[in-house]
């Protein structure tokens, strides 16, 4: 019988015009998916391979999910949309019934699959969506700094009226509760950031400080979580705040997502909190100026391989010791 411990990892290869089965070939070739089913379109893999003077590897496992079009590579086709989004299904399925330990994503294109008619703004609204999850978190992780998002792929003007205190309430408890149970952290100490230029110097620049976030925060602190702030972001992201923190909570996508990538580009993860599973993704897109040149830089998804098996082993012992 599969043991939880020993249940496989699902690989979605994502948009097939894109680095998705680049990455999954020149990682193959280091020998690094084991335990790993790759669930993407096998003549598609075959192709990339033969672009990129490799061959298929005999021990890849993969789970075929045909694409209409895997004639592609640099240029995307709306044909390819369905195959793309059964890739996700057929991973977070397996995931939700036992099969797989995590599902692990290469990267898609949001415009493509908008284009082809399929309203879809990202891996981690789709998730929530497919899994019940009323409100998933987007964490983007490096070996040195985590950042967390209050709100993930909404247009600018529509940020601050995303932004309640329930939001930043749940979110933030989301982030407590799976730094501790799929990342071991005992006592984890978030950071947030204000939503204005300086956390809102007072009211002069913004009331959003003042009348949601502050409040929230405050009952965070008497719930007994560690939460610093709202700090400006400017200041927020750097050493002195940074080295006593576990993580730094932005209210926005470009607030944080820029000085991780500044940081970290290539060697991060993107991680789904609050799923009923475990989800990390590479920390990168398409990239299609580069797929099949064998220019992609594996780096960021041996980290969210690495990543998902750390978390599944951790929630392991976590429900171990729970009984
Ligand atoms: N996990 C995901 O599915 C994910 C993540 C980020 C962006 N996206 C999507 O990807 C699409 C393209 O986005 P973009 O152009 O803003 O960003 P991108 O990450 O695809 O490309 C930005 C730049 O980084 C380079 N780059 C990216 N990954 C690389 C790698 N592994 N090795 C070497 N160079 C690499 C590209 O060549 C390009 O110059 C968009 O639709 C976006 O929404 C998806
Ligand atoms: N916001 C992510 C990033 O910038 O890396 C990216 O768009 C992927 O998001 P999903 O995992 O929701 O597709």
């Amino acid at each position: 019988m599969m043991t939880a411990s020993h249940r496989p990892i699902a690989l979605t290869v994502g948009e097939p015009a894109g680095i998705g089965p680049d990455l999954v070939l020149q990682l193959a070739h280091q020998g690094g998916l084991s335990n790993t089913v790759i669930i993407g379109d096998t003549r598609l893999l075959a192709q990339r391979a033969a672009r990129l003077g490799l061959t298929l590897p005999d021990e890849l496992v993969i789970r075929n999910v045909p694409v209409d079009d895997p004639n592609v590579c640099g240029a995307p086709s709306t044909a390819n949309v369905a195959g793309v989004i059964r890739m996700l299904d057929v991973a977070i399925d397996g995931c939700l019934h036992g099969e797989f330990a995590a599902m692990v994503t290469g990267p898609l294109h949001k415009g493509i699959i908008n284009d082809a008619g399929v309203q879809f703004s990202g891996h981690t609204e789709y998730l929530a969506e497919r899994t019940g999850a009323a409100m998933p978190v987007m964490l983007l992780a490096s070996s040195k700094l985590r950042v967390a998002l209050i709100t993930t792929h909404l247009p600018l003007r529509d940020v601050s009226d995303a932004i309640s205190g329930e939001r930043i309430q749940q979110i933030c408890r989301i982030i407590d509760q799976d730094l501790r149970s799929k990342f071991g952290l005992q006592s984890p100490r978030l950071l947030v950031c204000g939503l204005n230029p300086h956390a809102g110097e007072g009211g002069h620049l913004g009331m959003e400080e003042i009348e949601i976030i502050e409040p929230a925060l405050n009952q965070l602190r008497e719930a007994g979580l560690k939460v610093v702030g709202p700090l400006p972001a400017d200041t927020l992201f750097t050493e002195k705040y940074l080295k006593n923190a576990d993580v730094a909570v932005a209210m926005y996508h470009d607030q944080g997502l820029p000085v991780l990538k500044y940081q970290g580009f290539g060697q991060a993860a993107n991680i789904t909190l609050g799923l009923p599973i475990i989800r990390t993704s590479v920390d990168h897109g398409t990239a299609f100026d580069i797929a099949g040149t064998g220019q992609a830089d594996i780096g960021s998804l041996k980290v969210a391989l690495e990543q998902a098996r750390l978390m599944s082993a951790s929630q392991i012992a976590s429900e171990l010791d729970n009984g």
